[in-house]
């Protein structure tokens, strides 16, 4: 006989829900709310961990490239740090074109203490670019720690009048970094970048004879802008008229060449910041007959190859003419700085300054 369905007892089995007084309420046992406290804290303490791992990895990244990765490229421009913000330059190099100056960047720009502009900017020489203002100027500046020295090096201030009063105008008390070479080397140095230029575009090649020599009176060509450029003295007066010996620093070109730490050294006091670019940050390349920084993994970053160039073969006659052209020019640099180069060393000219 089949039970009938009214016969049948359903027995409600208890659960932990609902069971005894606390049937039918969803309840949070005092063990679980623990562990509910525990897991959110657990878990915001990860996410601080995450965070605080993250931009230590970033400052540690930006070290790296400060220190050496960036010699001709400037990627440390991108890198928008916590308390970071774009500054106006407290130190320009402000030439002289050919003598270095992107060497002494690149290497200065090693310093944790320095943060550098890539591009040659042209504010203070170009009237088109000085006319977007400050402002302008400053957001083409990297991003930079409140302690740390921003630097833009653009050589064509040197040689261009309007640039000293407009950076007497924009901050009186700025550091101004000056770095020379023999001046005949500089020119011919300044003439073997005019002469690949032609090569690369093909374009006829104008001999370095005719444009340093002037054809009329067989002397130098002084309004050739090769020659121009390498009379410092004409463009420092300039530079005094505005600012003191002591916020200039004049750099050694041809020492920067054969033993760069010494040179930064000098400026590393100059801009009051520790010395760091020692000796062991630089590793010469025979190849390129330059020394190049010593990247953290030991590998080399040496400037582009546009640095360094074969120059031209130019006739001894040339040259000498060349040298006593300088000479007084020379001599008269070498007053203003109270400091001598080795650029007349071997030139007996009895003549009294002429210029
Ligand atoms: N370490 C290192 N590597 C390569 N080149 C070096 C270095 N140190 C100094 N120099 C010299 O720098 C010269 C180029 O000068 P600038 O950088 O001032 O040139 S520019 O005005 O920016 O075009 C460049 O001139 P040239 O030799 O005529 O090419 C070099 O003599």
């Amino acid at each position: 006989m089949s039970p009938s369905r009214s016969s049948v007892k359903y027995h409600i089995i208890p659960t932990e829900q609902n069971d005894g007084n606390n049937r039918g309420k969803r309840t949070c046992p005092k063990l679980t709310r623990y562990k509910i406290v525990a897991i959110v804290s657990i878990f915001i303490l990860a996410i601080t961990f995450v965070v605080l791992a993250k931009s230590f990895n970033l400052y540690q990244s930006s070290t790296c490239l400060l220190n050496g990765a960036n010699i001709s490229g400037n990627k440390q421009e991108h890198l928008h740090l916590p308390h970071t913000k774009r500054r106006i330059p407290q130190c320009l190099i402000i030439g002289a074109r050919k003598a270095g100056t992107r060497a002494l960047l690149s290497f200065l720009n090693i310093h944790p203490d320095i943060q550098a502009v890539g591009r040659e900017l042209h504010f203070f020489d170009d009237d088109d670019n000085y006319q977007l203002g400050y402002d302008w100027y400053r957001k083409r500046m990297p991003y930079s720690f409140k302690n740390q020295i921003t630097i833009e090096k653009t050589p064509s201030y040197l040689v261009e009048s309007v640039a000293p009063e407009r950076v007497y105008m924009m901050n009186s008390s700025i550091k101004l970094i000056l770095i020379v070479k023999d001046p005949v080397l500089r020119t011919i140095s300044d003439y073997a970048q005019f002469r690949e230029n032609k090569v690369l575009r093909q374009k006829p090649i104008i001999p370095f004879e005719s444009l340093v020599i002037d054809p009329e009176t067989g002397e130098i060509n002084r309004s050739y802008n090769a020659v121009r450029r390498s009379i410092y003295c004409r463009h420092l007066q300039k530079w005094l008229r505005y600012f003191s010996m002591d916020q200039i620093i004049i750099v050694d070109g041809d020492k920067l060449s054969k033993a760069p730490w010494r040179e930064i050294h000098k400026v590393e006091m100059f801009l009051n910041i520790a010395h760091v670019v020692n000796k062991d940050k630089f590793i010469f390349n025979q190849t390129r007959g330059f020394y190049c920084i010593r990247n953290e993994d030991q590998s080399e970053k040496c400037l582009s190859r546009s640095k360094g160039r074969k120059h031209p073969d130019i006739q001894p006659w040339i040259v000498n003419k060349l040298k006593e052209f300088f000479y007084p020019f020379n001599e008269k640099f070498f007053k203003m700085l109270d400091r001598r180069f080795n650029w007349n060393d071997d030139i007996n000219n009895d003549e009294d300054e002429n210029n």
